[in-house]
């Protein structure tokens, strides 16, 4: 669910209340197996209520339900997958969702006990006790088959990062669970062999995934504690992964963890920190937290800079916080900095994660066709601005002619969202188009929002009424003809219409890039 700060009302807080009406639906569906069924050729509600023994009265409209969710399409008679469920949540599919979503199901009851949690500074339920070797067993596949769903569609995601690279020799898994991530290394590299470390009760359900996939003689398996000393060989290692292991512990469990996994690592290794950050999915990042504040010990969520800080420490090299398209990013490093430019990093996305952990809303990447120039915005300062012709104001600013100009020189762009005070925002996009600047946008420029209010006081000559500071000021997008409200629709966004004052006011601001 987004939060639009322009959009708050009564219905976002509806929206909020209602959201396990939506959880509910899919919980059930998932449970009843819905999906499956309808998989080979669809089915009628009468079908469907006689397979799962249940009357069509109610069974109509839930199955209405999850049309309006997205989840199955009726054609007047028969009820049909749609393509997400097709893929994700019918039985026996690889990419199967099935046992993670109702792994946050069984999460439930333990977030029913957030204020108690509040109240006593931390978790109120513990592991049940006198558990059974075989409820324990059982428990335990449920949660690794729940990690294993999220952790075959990441690492889909994380792979491409080694095009071109030959990765050959051993790769250490910290932290396991199914051993989904070092899969699939193992099947895109063929020479790599793997050592997969997490408790022994975790080893057991592993070794029987691992040798269904074939991969026997190429794991070995090392039960350990892994907030104690690693019984791996030092510098022993091209590929250490981390992955959604960080947020399990504390800040001064983490550095002892990443200090023994930059131990095991080859001068020519690589380690990956994969996990959730606030930098990245804000919300995610806070709700996961506060999951970990209810369900563990003392685990919580770091932020990305936090982590590299660490790392450095711990004498490695980072890349910046590299998102994933879905809601987790990945950090990078190794012992020897040239190495991570051998990564398969676009330059585009280190330089939208560098100017996002500036403090901006969002940085989203468009075409320059989405950059929409209108001959009418120097009419809006002209009359109805009392700015109009001070500063780098129109008509002291670039004309919509200069401007479609100057876009032919430029094949994309950023569009870059944020917040008052205006002077923030504004040092903040200088030093956005510096950084562009430095990793080799050397054309890079940025247009603004509002007038310039950079300096304080104002560097305008007292006699002559110009710009001392050119160095520093930018133009204004719809100072120099840019049509900020088409512009922000076409890249789908949406922008309101401030009505009254003390409105919430979003700022936009363009980095041009070549
Ligand atoms: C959230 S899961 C992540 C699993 C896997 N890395 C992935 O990305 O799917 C965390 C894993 O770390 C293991 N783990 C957590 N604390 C551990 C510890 N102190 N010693 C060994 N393993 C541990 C858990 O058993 C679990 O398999």
């Amino acid at each position: 669910m987004w939060h639009n700060p322009e959009d708050v009302g009564p219905q976002y807080l509806e929206d909020l209340a209602t959201g396990y009406w939506f959880s509910e639906v899919l919980f059930t569906a998932i449970e009843l197996d819905v999906f499956t069924l309808l998989e080979s050729e669809g089915m009628t509600t009468t079908e469907i209520a006689g397979v799962l023994d249940m009357p069509t009265s109610g069974l109509g409209r839930f199955l209405q339900a999850l049309c309006a969710i997205g989840l199955v399409v009726n054609d007047g008679e028969r009820y049909y997958n749609t393509k997400l469920a097709s893929d994700y949540i019918v039985l026996g599919k690889s990419n199967y969702q099935g046992d993670s979503i109702l792994w946050r199901k069984g999460l439930k009851s333990e977030w029913q006990n957030l204020t108690e949690c509040l109240r006593a500074g931390g978790r109120v339920n513990f592991p049940v006790e006198n558990e059974g070797p075989e409820q324990f067993a059982r428990r335990i596949r449920k949660y690794i088959d729940a990690m294993d769903n999220i952790a075959r569609t990441k690492v889909a995601e994380i792979l491409p990062f080694f095009e071109g690279l030959e990765l050959n020799g051993k790769i250490l898994d910290i932290g396991t669970g199914s051993g989904a991530i070092a899969s699939g290394f193992l099947e895109r590299f063929p020479s790599l062999s793997a050592t997969v470390v997490d408790i022994q009760e975790v080893l057991n359900y592993t070794r029987e995934l691992m040798n269904k996939k074939g991969f026997g003689q190429r794991v070995s398996y090392v039960p350990a504690n892994i907030l104690e000393p690693w019984p791996v060989a030092k510098g022993g290692f091209d590929l250490v992964i981390l992955s959604n292991i960080i947020h399990a512990y504390s800040e001064e469990e983490i550095p002892l963890i990443l200090d023994r996994a930059a131990n095991c690592l080859k001068s020519g290794g690589f380690l990956i920190i994969h996990d959730f950050f606030p930098e990245h999915f804000t919300a995610k990042a806070a709700l996961l937290d506060l999951n970990m504040f209810i369900n563990t010990y003392n685990g919580r969520i770091f932020s990305g800079i936090w982590v590299r800080e660490q790392l450095a420490m711990s004498k490695l090299y980072t890349t910046e916080l590299i998102p994933l398209a879905t809601d987790t990013a990945l950090i990078f490093a190794a012992k020897d900095e040239t190495l991570l430019a051998n990564l398969r990093l676009d330059e585009r996305i280190r330089l939208i994660a560098r100017i996002k952990g500036m403090g901006f809303e969002r940085v989203l990447p468009i075409d320059k066709e989405t950059i929409h120039v209108a001959d009418w915005t120097d009419l809006r300062c002209q009359y109805g601005c009392d700015r109009y012709g001070q500063g780098h104001c129109p008509p002291n600013s670039p004309t919509p002619e200069k401007t479609r100009n100057v876009l032919r020189d430029f094949s994309h762009a950023l569009l870059i969202e944020g917040e008052p005070p205006g002077k923030m925002f504004q040092s903040r996009v200088l030093a956005a188009e510096r950084e562009a600047f430095l990793v080799g946008f050397h054309k890079a420029f940025a247009y603004w929002a509002g007038p310039c209010v950079l300096c304080n006081p104002c560097a305008l000559g007292v006699n002559d009424g110009t710009c001392r500071n050119t160095r520093d000021a930018r133009p204004s997008m719809e100072g120099a003809g840019i049509d900020v409200y088409e512009t922000v629709k076409r890249a789908g966004l949406d922008l309101k219409i401030l009505r009254n004052k003390g409105e919430f006011v979003r700022y936009f601001a363009l980095l041009l890039l070549e």
